[in-house]
Protein backbone atom coordinates (compact mmCIF):
# COMPACT_ATOMS: atom_id res chain seq x y z
CA UNK A 1 0.00 0.00 0.00
CA UNK A 2 1.28 3.32 -0.80
CA UNK A 3 1.57 5.68 1.83
CA UNK A 4 2.03 9.65 0.31
CA UNK A 5 3.68 11.92 0.70
CA UNK A 6 7.19 11.40 2.04
CA UNK A 7 8.42 14.65 1.45
CA UNK A 8 6.37 17.69 -0.10
CA UNK A 9 9.16 19.31 -2.24
CA UNK A 10 9.31 22.17 -4.32
CA UNK A 11 6.37 23.67 -5.44
CA UNK A 12 5.50 24.69 -8.90
CA UNK A 13 5.93 28.34 -7.46
CA UNK A 14 9.22 27.34 -6.64
CA UNK A 15 8.55 27.60 -2.73
CA UNK A 16 9.23 24.88 -0.62
CA UNK A 17 6.42 23.57 0.59
CA UNK A 18 6.15 21.24 3.97
CA UNK A 19 4.89 17.84 4.88
CA UNK A 20 1.23 16.97 4.03
CA UNK A 21 0.41 20.53 3.92
CA UNK A 22 -0.80 21.01 0.00
CA UNK A 23 -2.44 17.91 -2.62
CA UNK A 24 -0.01 16.15 -4.38
CA UNK A 25 -1.11 18.10 -7.71
CA UNK A 26 0.68 20.86 -6.37
CA UNK A 27 4.30 19.08 -6.66
CA UNK A 28 6.75 19.29 -8.63
CA UNK A 29 7.86 15.98 -7.83
CA UNK A 30 5.61 13.57 -5.38
CA UNK A 31 7.17 10.80 -3.50
CA UNK A 32 5.21 7.94 -2.09
CA UNK A 33 7.03 4.92 -0.03
CA UNK A 34 5.67 1.95 -0.05
CA UNK A 35 5.18 0.64 3.58
CA UNK A 36 5.68 -2.77 3.08
CA UNK A 37 8.94 -2.35 0.29
CA UNK A 38 10.16 0.80 1.82
CA UNK A 39 10.41 1.66 -1.32
CA UNK A 40 10.16 5.24 -2.87
CA UNK A 41 8.19 5.79 -5.81
CA UNK A 42 9.45 9.56 -7.14
CA UNK A 43 7.06 10.81 -9.62
CA UNK A 44 8.11 13.72 -11.91
CA UNK A 45 5.19 16.35 -12.18
CA UNK A 46 5.73 19.41 -14.38
CA UNK A 47 3.32 18.96 -16.71
CA UNK A 48 2.98 19.11 -19.18
CA UNK A 49 6.00 17.73 -20.65
CA UNK A 50 7.92 17.50 -17.68
CA UNK A 51 10.68 19.95 -18.89
CA UNK A 52 13.62 20.16 -16.74
CA UNK A 53 13.91 24.10 -15.46
CA UNK A 54 15.15 25.36 -12.32
CA UNK A 55 12.80 24.65 -10.22
CA UNK A 56 11.73 21.07 -10.85
CA UNK A 57 15.96 20.47 -10.73
CA UNK A 58 15.76 21.97 -7.22
CA UNK A 59 12.76 19.71 -6.30
CA UNK A 60 14.47 16.28 -7.43
CA UNK A 61 17.52 17.30 -5.87
CA UNK A 62 15.85 17.88 -2.30
CA UNK A 63 14.26 14.48 -2.46
CA UNK A 64 17.31 13.08 -3.75
CA UNK A 65 18.60 14.10 -0.16
CA UNK A 66 15.68 12.86 1.59
CA UNK A 67 15.52 9.23 0.22
CA UNK A 68 19.69 9.58 1.50
CA UNK A 69 18.57 10.98 4.78
CA UNK A 70 15.94 8.63 5.42
CA UNK A 71 18.34 5.75 4.07
CA UNK A 72 16.10 4.87 1.69
CA UNK A 73 15.77 1.06 0.21
CA UNK A 74 15.27 1.63 -3.23
CA UNK A 75 13.93 4.40 -6.03
CA UNK A 76 11.71 4.28 -8.94
CA UNK A 77 11.59 7.29 -10.72
CA UNK A 78 8.66 8.13 -13.62
CA UNK A 79 6.39 10.73 -14.69
CA UNK A 80 2.82 11.59 -14.15
CA UNK A 81 2.20 12.45 -17.85
CA UNK A 82 0.33 9.62 -19.70
CA UNK A 83 2.88 10.37 -22.34
CA UNK A 84 6.58 11.82 -21.41
CA UNK A 85 8.54 10.88 -18.76
CA UNK A 86 10.50 13.77 -19.34
CA UNK A 87 10.83 16.25 -22.50
CA UNK A 88 14.22 17.02 -21.24
CA UNK A 89 16.14 20.33 -20.56
CA UNK A 90 13.97 23.35 -20.25
CA UNK A 91 14.33 25.04 -23.22
CA UNK A 92 13.73 28.45 -21.73
CA UNK A 93 16.05 28.06 -19.38
CA UNK A 94 18.95 28.42 -22.28
CA UNK A 95 17.40 31.00 -24.77
CA UNK A 96 17.81 34.62 -24.05
CA UNK A 97 19.17 33.50 -20.67
CA UNK A 98 20.34 35.64 -17.18
CA UNK A 99 23.58 34.41 -16.84
CA UNK A 100 23.61 33.93 -12.95
CA UNK A 101 19.72 32.10 -13.42
CA UNK A 102 22.19 29.83 -16.32
CA UNK A 103 24.83 29.36 -13.67
CA UNK A 104 22.51 28.24 -10.92
CA UNK A 105 20.40 25.90 -13.27
CA UNK A 106 23.93 24.01 -14.72
CA UNK A 107 25.03 23.82 -11.35
CA UNK A 108 21.70 22.04 -10.25
CA UNK A 109 21.43 19.90 -12.85
CA UNK A 110 24.92 18.72 -11.85
CA UNK A 111 23.70 18.32 -8.11
CA UNK A 112 21.23 16.02 -9.84
CA UNK A 113 23.57 13.84 -11.40
CA UNK A 114 26.03 13.62 -8.36
CA UNK A 115 23.28 12.52 -6.46
CA UNK A 116 21.68 10.17 -8.86
CA UNK A 117 24.29 8.49 -10.48
CA UNK A 118 26.16 7.89 -7.16
CA UNK A 119 23.36 7.47 -5.15
CA UNK A 120 23.66 4.72 -2.16
CA UNK A 121 20.32 3.24 -2.51
CA UNK A 122 19.56 0.81 -5.66
CA UNK A 123 17.44 3.23 -8.21
CA UNK A 124 15.07 2.18 -11.48
CA UNK A 125 13.11 4.49 -13.90
CA UNK A 126 9.83 3.30 -15.18
CA UNK A 127 10.20 5.31 -18.37
CA UNK A 128 6.43 5.61 -19.10
CA UNK A 129 6.82 8.00 -21.85
CA UNK A 130 9.16 10.02 -24.25
CA UNK A 131 12.68 10.53 -22.65
CA UNK A 132 14.74 12.92 -24.97
CA UNK A 133 17.80 14.54 -23.94
CA UNK A 134 17.98 15.45 -20.49
CA UNK A 135 14.99 12.78 -20.18
CA UNK A 136 17.10 10.37 -20.90
CA UNK A 137 20.09 11.42 -18.72
CA UNK A 138 17.72 11.06 -15.42
CA UNK A 139 17.05 7.79 -16.44
CA UNK A 140 20.37 6.40 -17.70
CA UNK A 141 21.56 8.13 -13.77
CA UNK A 142 19.13 4.82 -12.83
CA UNK A 143 20.87 1.33 -12.46
CA UNK A 144 17.93 -0.37 -14.46
CA UNK A 145 15.31 1.24 -17.01
CA UNK A 146 11.85 -0.50 -17.74
CA UNK A 147 10.12 1.69 -20.77
CA UNK A 148 6.67 1.19 -21.86
CA UNK A 149 5.94 0.84 -25.67
CA UNK A 150 5.45 3.18 -28.33
CA UNK A 151 8.15 5.99 -27.12
CA UNK A 152 10.95 7.19 -27.73
CA UNK A 153 14.55 7.75 -25.95
CA UNK A 154 18.51 9.01 -26.61
CA UNK A 155 20.45 11.92 -26.32
CA UNK A 156 19.66 13.72 -29.16
CA UNK A 157 21.61 16.91 -28.10
CA UNK A 158 23.81 16.87 -31.69
CA UNK A 159 20.42 16.89 -34.07
CA UNK A 160 19.92 20.45 -31.71
CA UNK A 161 23.26 21.71 -33.11
CA UNK A 162 25.53 21.04 -29.21
CA UNK A 163 27.45 18.87 -27.78
CA UNK A 164 26.27 16.82 -24.87
CA UNK A 165 28.91 17.42 -21.89
CA UNK A 166 31.03 14.48 -20.96
CA UNK A 167 29.19 13.28 -18.03
CA UNK A 168 26.37 13.04 -20.41
CA UNK A 169 28.45 10.65 -22.60
CA UNK A 170 29.46 9.08 -19.42
CA UNK A 171 26.15 8.38 -18.54
CA UNK A 172 24.98 6.42 -21.91
CA UNK A 173 28.36 4.84 -22.33
CA UNK A 174 28.06 3.27 -18.56
CA UNK A 175 24.87 1.20 -20.23
CA UNK A 176 25.44 0.29 -23.78
CA UNK A 177 27.99 -0.58 -25.47
CA UNK A 178 30.65 1.75 -26.25
CA UNK A 179 30.93 1.77 -30.07
CA UNK A 180 26.37 1.54 -29.69
CA UNK A 181 27.43 5.00 -27.66
CA UNK A 182 29.27 6.84 -30.03
CA UNK A 183 27.10 5.65 -32.88
CA UNK A 184 23.83 7.33 -31.21
CA UNK A 185 25.34 10.34 -29.56
CA UNK A 186 26.94 11.16 -32.90
CA UNK A 187 23.77 10.59 -34.64
CA UNK A 188 22.00 11.94 -31.73
CA UNK A 189 19.61 8.85 -32.34
CA UNK A 190 16.22 8.61 -30.88
CA UNK A 191 15.85 5.46 -30.44
CA UNK A 192 12.16 3.47 -29.94
CA UNK A 193 11.48 1.33 -26.97
CA UNK A 194 12.16 -2.03 -28.90
CA UNK A 195 15.20 -0.04 -30.35
CA UNK A 196 16.17 0.95 -27.19
CA UNK A 197 16.30 -2.75 -25.39
CA UNK A 198 18.14 -4.08 -28.81
CA UNK A 199 21.19 -1.84 -27.92
CA UNK A 200 20.92 -1.76 -24.15
CA UNK A 201 19.74 1.47 -23.53
CA UNK A 202 16.79 0.12 -22.02
CA UNK A 203 16.75 -3.35 -19.99
CA UNK A 204 13.09 -4.22 -20.01
CA UNK A 205 10.13 -3.12 -21.88
CA UNK A 206 6.56 -2.85 -19.99
CA UNK A 207 3.01 -2.77 -21.48
CA UNK A 208 1.61 -0.06 -19.52
CA UNK A 209 3.08 2.50 -16.73
CA UNK A 210 1.53 -0.29 -13.95
CA UNK A 211 3.25 -3.25 -15.60
CA UNK A 212 6.92 -0.58 -15.78
CA UNK A 213 6.34 -0.27 -11.83
CA UNK A 214 5.97 -4.07 -11.35
CA UNK A 215 9.01 -4.64 -13.09
CA UNK A 216 10.91 -1.73 -11.39
CA UNK A 217 9.70 -3.43 -7.99
CA UNK A 218 10.96 -6.58 -9.25
CA UNK A 219 14.15 -5.11 -10.05
CA UNK A 220 14.67 -3.47 -6.74
CA UNK A 221 13.73 -7.00 -4.69
CA UNK A 222 16.85 -8.28 -6.16
CA UNK A 223 18.74 -6.65 -3.87
CA UNK A 224 16.57 -8.01 -0.36
CA UNK A 225 19.54 -10.57 0.28
CA UNK A 226 22.30 -8.47 -0.98
CA UNK A 227 24.42 -6.27 1.83
CA UNK A 228 23.17 -2.54 1.35
CA UNK A 229 26.27 -1.47 1.79
CA UNK A 230 28.60 -3.83 -0.21
CA UNK A 231 25.67 -3.37 -3.05
CA UNK A 232 26.36 0.58 -2.23
CA UNK A 233 30.28 0.59 -2.68
CA UNK A 234 30.24 -2.12 -5.45
CA UNK A 235 28.28 0.61 -7.79
CA UNK A 236 29.81 3.77 -6.34
CA UNK A 237 33.58 2.19 -7.06
CA UNK A 238 32.37 0.77 -10.87
CA UNK A 239 30.94 5.02 -11.11
CA UNK A 240 33.74 6.67 -9.01
CA UNK A 241 36.08 7.70 -12.35
CA UNK A 242 32.67 9.49 -14.50
CA UNK A 243 31.75 11.13 -10.62
CA UNK A 244 35.46 12.14 -9.94
CA UNK A 245 35.78 14.01 -13.49
CA UNK A 246 32.71 16.04 -13.30
CA UNK A 247 33.91 16.75 -9.64
CA UNK A 248 37.59 17.78 -10.53
CA UNK A 249 35.96 20.24 -13.29
CA UNK A 250 32.32 21.63 -12.46
CA UNK A 251 33.33 25.31 -12.47
CA UNK A 252 34.89 24.82 -16.10
CA UNK A 253 31.74 23.00 -16.84
CA UNK A 254 29.55 25.92 -15.68
CA UNK A 255 31.89 28.08 -17.54
CA UNK A 256 31.71 25.74 -21.19
CA UNK A 257 27.87 25.81 -20.95
CA UNK A 258 27.23 29.24 -20.75
CA UNK A 259 29.99 30.16 -23.11
CA UNK A 260 28.45 27.40 -25.45
CA UNK A 261 24.35 28.35 -25.06
CA UNK A 262 25.31 32.30 -25.57
CA UNK A 263 26.71 31.46 -28.64
CA UNK A 264 24.59 33.66 -31.15
CA UNK A 265 24.32 30.99 -33.63
CA UNK A 266 23.46 28.51 -30.56
CA UNK A 267 20.43 30.62 -29.58
CA UNK A 268 19.51 30.75 -33.50
CA UNK A 269 19.17 27.63 -33.22
CA UNK A 270 17.38 27.14 -30.03
CA UNK A 271 14.88 29.96 -31.27
CA UNK A 272 14.18 28.02 -34.34
CA UNK A 273 13.77 24.64 -32.35
CA UNK A 274 11.08 26.44 -30.07
CA UNK A 275 9.38 27.51 -32.87
CA UNK A 276 9.09 23.96 -34.44
CA UNK A 277 8.25 22.65 -30.89
CA UNK A 278 5.38 25.14 -31.02
CA UNK A 279 3.74 25.01 -34.42
CA UNK A 280 4.00 21.22 -33.85
CA UNK A 281 1.74 22.06 -30.93
CA UNK A 282 -0.14 24.06 -32.40
CA UNK A 283 -1.49 22.06 -34.57
C1 LIG B 1 31.62 19.90 -24.70
C2 LIG B 1 30.79 21.13 -24.58
C3 LIG B 1 29.63 20.92 -23.65
C4 LIG B 1 29.10 22.24 -23.24
C5 LIG B 1 27.66 22.15 -22.92
C6 LIG B 1 26.85 22.78 -23.96
C7 LIG B 1 25.67 22.46 -24.30
C8 LIG B 1 24.82 21.47 -23.64
C9 LIG B 1 23.54 22.12 -23.51
C10 LIG B 1 22.39 21.59 -23.47
C11 LIG B 1 22.00 20.24 -23.32
C12 LIG B 1 20.69 20.04 -23.52
C13 LIG B 1 20.02 18.79 -23.30
C14 LIG B 1 18.51 18.93 -23.40
O1 LIG B 1 17.83 18.29 -22.66
S1 LIG B 1 17.84 20.04 -24.51
C15 LIG B 1 16.12 19.64 -24.60
C16 LIG B 1 15.93 18.62 -25.64
N1 LIG B 1 14.55 18.20 -25.68
C17 LIG B 1 13.95 17.89 -26.81
O2 LIG B 1 14.51 17.95 -27.87
C18 LIG B 1 12.51 17.47 -26.69
C19 LIG B 1 11.59 18.48 -27.28
N2 LIG B 1 10.19 18.08 -27.08
C20 LIG B 1 9.60 17.13 -27.82
O3 LIG B 1 10.18 16.49 -28.67
C21 LIG B 1 8.14 16.85 -27.51
O4 LIG B 1 7.64 17.93 -26.77
C22 LIG B 1 7.89 15.56 -26.75
C23 LIG B 1 8.13 14.34 -27.65
C24 LIG B 1 8.75 15.45 -25.48
C25 LIG B 1 6.39 15.52 -26.29
O5 LIG B 1 5.55 15.71 -27.40
P1 LIG B 1 4.03 16.17 -27.17
O6 LIG B 1 3.40 16.16 -28.51
O7 LIG B 1 3.42 15.39 -26.09
O8 LIG B 1 4.13 17.66 -26.58
P2 LIG B 1 4.41 18.99 -27.40
O9 LIG B 1 3.13 19.47 -27.98
O10 LIG B 1 5.57 18.83 -28.30
O11 LIG B 1 4.89 19.98 -26.22
C26 LIG B 1 3.96 20.54 -25.29
C27 LIG B 1 4.49 21.89 -24.88
O12 LIG B 1 5.74 21.73 -24.20
C28 LIG B 1 6.75 22.53 -24.88
N3 LIG B 1 8.05 21.81 -24.77
C29 LIG B 1 8.32 20.58 -25.21
N4 LIG B 1 9.59 20.25 -24.92
C30 LIG B 1 10.13 21.30 -24.28
C31 LIG B 1 11.41 21.56 -23.74
N5 LIG B 1 12.42 20.67 -23.74
N6 LIG B 1 11.63 22.76 -23.17
C32 LIG B 1 10.65 23.69 -23.11
N7 LIG B 1 9.38 23.50 -23.62
C33 LIG B 1 9.14 22.32 -24.19
C34 LIG B 1 6.23 22.64 -26.30
O13 LIG B 1 6.82 23.75 -26.91
C35 LIG B 1 4.76 22.82 -26.06
O14 LIG B 1 4.56 24.16 -25.59
P3 LIG B 1 3.25 24.98 -26.02
O15 LIG B 1 3.29 25.13 -27.51
O16 LIG B 1 2.09 24.16 -25.53
O17 LIG B 1 3.42 26.28 -25.30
Amino acid sequence: MLRSVLRASTTRLGVTGSRFCSSAADKLVITEVDDKTGYATVTLNRPPVNSLNLELLTAISETLDDLQNNKSRGMILTSSSKSVFSAGLDIMEMYKPKVDRMKEFWSTLQDVWFKLYGSPFPTVAAINGHSPAGGCLLSLCCEYRVMCQNYTIGLNETRLGIVAPTWFMASMRNAMSRRDAEMALTLGTLFTTDEALKVGLVDEVATSKEDAIAKATAFLDKFKKISPQARSMTKQALRSKDIMELEDNRTQDIDLFVYAVTQPKVQKGLEMYLEALKAKSAK
